[in-house]
């Protein structure tokens, strides 16, 4: 039996929802007696309405009659649309666009203005609402089922929403795409510290604001809440900002950041934070209390506020893995039996939108395929993972760099060029600069990694990803001729830069 559309399904229970702890509690609090059968059978049921578990819903019944519930307890589209990915870039790329026109002569400077920005980040957020999404999902014929789900047996999922639990089973398939939840260091967890909620979500600006870690979340952020009007520290335990990017990246950023105003702390480890009153806010955005002291090293920073951008893990916790005798660990290596998957940050692997969804389709195409009896599709054995860190300049890489290639044991050669090199990088902006890089496979003359550091340049590496997928010989690069004048000479100039034994094999 499949469920009707239940008008209590359409009802999102997060309204007022706000923090990572309050989603954690409402999920808990719901919990009560599951019953003894199920009340509702699909035959895919998703745990977790983000991008991942959107991709999965979509693609295991697209074209198929197999139906699919996907049960959400927060808002549908995850925490990539409300809390992640849509708010930072809405907020990161008028400040790109500002800087750009500000060195382009011709034009009158933009001047970025702090509730133009706020309000352009509620725009791109729906002012956090999922009614367009839940639209969505209705014409695809997904039913989305409100309340937080939790495994309770084999194929079968406990719902639990304000109207009680109910008990739901898959025929083929249950998918976990339940996303993942920022980790809070020791020193940091009484102090009601933000985390990518609060600054993704900011109203208050603190005047002063330190940023703990060097990651992707930390200088995106530190870029934005400057621009917002406050005075940046970034504590960072390692000697690098963004410590597994190309050096020069890591050193590009720096500078950039440094020059905005950001202060840049490097080898330095937070020991303990003390807060004169913690206050944590009812909405997310607003100073948790009075001011803070962040301590290690034998130093004190003061702060209005304190960012915890230290990473995020799985949200694997309160989901029942018990119950069938699974962990945490499973899930992440991959341990399942052949009716459970996860997709997306759940499962540990490349914790990136565009890669969740990107498993997502692949494994929602294996259940549609398994459930019609058929073989799936093979998938090509290297897939790399393209990521952009949209500071200014941007940094944007495919593949490996060049120490985890040499890591993993290739033999590899590098072709470095300024982003200048090309004509139409140069013109983008006058003060254009950067870095270009490939990193290539001697033996097999094909490209494993790229970087490009430089304006615009997440536009730049798609071509880098076709490339390693394709495994084109770089010989065969030559005569993939880029437009001029475009910034994809850049390419040009790299592909020149490589040894003539690479390029003209022929001829050895
Ligand atoms: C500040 C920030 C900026 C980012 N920017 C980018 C970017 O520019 N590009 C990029 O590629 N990636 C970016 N990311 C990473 C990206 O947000 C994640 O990789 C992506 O959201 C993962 O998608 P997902 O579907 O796996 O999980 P999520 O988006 O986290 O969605 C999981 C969903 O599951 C729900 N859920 C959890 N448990 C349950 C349960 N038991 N029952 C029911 N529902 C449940 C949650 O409410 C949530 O809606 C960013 C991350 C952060 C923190
Ligand atoms: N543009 C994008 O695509 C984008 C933007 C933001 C986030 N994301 C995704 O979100 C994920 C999480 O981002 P993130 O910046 O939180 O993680 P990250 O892994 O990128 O960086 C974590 C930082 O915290 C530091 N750190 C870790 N533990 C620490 C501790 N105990 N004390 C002090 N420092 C510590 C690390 O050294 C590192 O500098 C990323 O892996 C990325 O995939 C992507």
């Amino acid at each position: 039996m499949s469920s009707t559309k239940n008008p209590e399904n359409l009802v999102p229970q997060s309204a007022g929802l706000t923090t990572v702890a309050a989603q954690a509690a409402q999920g808990s609090a719901l919990a009560g007696p599951v019953p003894a059968e199920p009340t509702e059978v699909y035959d895919v049921v998703v745990v977790g309405g983000g991008p991942a578990g959107e991709n999965v819903a979509q693609y295991a019944t697209q074209g198929t009659s197999l139906t699919v519930a996907l049960v959400e307890g927060e808002l549908l589209g995850g925490e990539c649309a409300y809390y992640a990915c849509m708010p930072s870039k809405a907020l990161l790329r008028p400040l790109e666009v500002a800087a750009a026109s500000r060195n382009l002569p011709g034009l009158t400077a933009a001047q970025p203005s702090a509730n133009g920005l706020l309000e352009r980040r509620d725009q791109w957020t729906s002012r956090y609402d999922d009614a367009g999404q839940l639209r969505w999902a209705q014409s695809l014929g997904i039913e989305v089922l409100r309340g937080w789900g939790r495994l309770v047996g084999e194929r079968r999922v406990a719902v639990s929403g304000p109207a009680g639990v109910r008990l739901v089973e898959a025929r083929h398939a249950v998918v976990l795409a339940t996303g993942s939840r920022p980790v809070v260091p020791p020193p940091l967890r009484d102090v009601a510290a933000w985390d990518s909620r609060d600054v993704t979500a900011v109203k208050d600006v603190p005047e002063r604001l330190v940023i703990v870690g060097g990651g992707v979340v930390a200088c995106e952020a530190a870029t934005w809440m400057t621009a917002l009007g406050s005075k940046v520290t970034m504590v960072v335990r390692g000697g690098r900002l963004l410590a597994t990017s190309e050096p020069f990246a890591s050193q590009l950023v720096e500078k950039a950041l440094t020059d905005l105003g950001v202060r840049v702390v490097t080898g330095l480890q937070v020991e303990s934070c003390t807060r004169d009153e913690v206050a944590p806010a009812p909405e997310l955005g607003r100073i948790h209390g009075g001011p803070l002291r962040v301590q290690g090293g034998g130093g004190v920073l003061e702060a209005d506020e304190v960012l915890v951008a230290t990473g995020r893990r799985p949200a694997l916790e309160g989901l029942g893995l018990e119950s069938v005798g699974l962990t945490a660990q499973d899930v992440t290596s991959g341990n399942l039996p052949q009716w459970l998957h996860a997709v997306g940050d759940a499962s540990g692997r490349n914790p990136l939108t565009h890669m969740g969804k990107y498993q997502a389709r692949v494994i929602g195409e294996r259940i549609a395929a398994l459930a019609a009896g058929r073989t799936p599709e093979e998938v090509p054995e290297i897939v790399p993972v393209p990521r952009v860190v949209f500071t200014d300049p941007q940094v944007a890489a495919s593949g490996l760099t060049e120490a985890q290639a040499r890591a993993q044991g290739l033999d590899v050669v590098t072709a470095t060029v300024p982003y200048t090199s090309a004509a139409g990088a140069a013109l983008l902006r006058d003060d254009a600069h950067g870095q270009a890089m490939l990193v290539v496979d001697r033996a097999s003359r094909t490209l494993v990694g790229a970087t490009f550091v430089g304006p615009e340049a997440g536009e730049m590496i798609h071509a880098a990803t076709i490339a390693i997928v394709g495994r084109v010989p770089v010989e065969l690069l030559r005569h993939a001729v880029p437009a001029y004048p475009t910034a994809s000479e850049i390419w040009l100039r790299l592909v020149e830069s490589l040894p003539a034994e690479l390029l003209h094999p022929a001829q050895d």
